[in-house]
């Protein structure tokens, strides 16, 4: 297996569910500073991939390097402190806590939820809070409690959760389902700005919303990878509008 320059190198990846292949010897690269989006049928793969990277599904053969590290066999924890960040599709914020307090207790380090002794909110971790907050345009909401920001905000807060631990691979499964207009494009640009010292990735159906944020475009279909490419050339091609865009 050869060494890479890419942040993320997948090859040959395969994961079988009693002889059903969900992903079916898949090659990928993920450059550093790349925003991906994969897009595709339902049921073609797209959130198994993104569990077998975080560690959350095991691979049957193939594999996963991340900064040139193998992951294959390495644990869902392991991979976070790596630099892995996965945000899945419903919220996981702490509803009772203030903005400024869920990003805190997000710093690698930090004080837990449960309030550990010892831990000391440094000039450090109030400075990441506050980029961290302008990165996600909740500056000035740091002592709101969470459970009052509307459903955009909080997908955002979120995010700034998993950015406070500076991830170099941020994973993220539709970002906007349940946005308003505004929140879209302000989520677009936040996803701009977030790209550019890591590499995302977005499973997006929205297209209107690919097209504005994506690098280049996987498609996936039956557990393969369909085309790929600028989106401009992914739109056009005919396998692409047979299996999901004609739809
Ligand atoms: N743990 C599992 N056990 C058995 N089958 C699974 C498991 N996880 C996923 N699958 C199957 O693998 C296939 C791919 O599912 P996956 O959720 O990755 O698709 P997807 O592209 O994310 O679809 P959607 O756009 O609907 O979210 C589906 O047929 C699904 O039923």
């Amino acid at each position: 297996m050869s060494n890479t320059d890419f942040a993320l190198a997948v090859e040959d990846l395969t994961v079988s569910f009693d002889g059903f292949k969900a992903i079916d010897t898949l090659t990928l690269y993920i450059d550093k500073n790349e925003l991906r989006v994969i897009i595709g049928p339902n049921g073609a793969g797209k959130t198994t991939l993104l569990d077998l990277i975080c560690g959350k599904t095991r691979a049957s053969s193939g594999s996963i390097k991340f900064k040139n590290t193998e992951l294959t066999r390495m644990a869902e924890y392991r991979r976070v402190r790596m630099g892995i960040g996965r945000k899945f599709q419903t919220p996981s914020i702490y509803e009772n806590l203030s903005v400024f307090q869920n990003l805190e207790v997000s710093y690698p380090g930090g004080r837990s939820v449960f309030g550990a002794l010892g831990f000391k909110c440094t000039d450090e971790v109030k400075a990441k809070v506050q980029v961290v907050a302008e990165d996600i345009g909740l500056a000035d909401k740091l002592d709101t409690e969470a459970g009052l920001l509307s459903h955009g905000q909080k997908q955002w807060l979120e995010i700034g959760m998993l950015l406070m631990q500076e991830p170099e691979l941020l994973m993220l499964d539709e970002p906007i389902a349940g946005m308003s207009s505004r929140e879209r494009e302000l989520t677009a640009e936040l996803l701009q700005r977030i790209c550019k010292n890591r590499a995302v990735i977005v499973i997006e159906h929205d297209m209107e919303f690919v097209k504005r944020i994506a690098h280049k475009v996987t498609v996936m279909h039956q557990g393969k990878i369909l085309a790929e490419g600028p989106m401009e050339q992914v739109q056009a091609d005919p396998k692409v509008i047979d299996v999901y865009l004609g739809h």
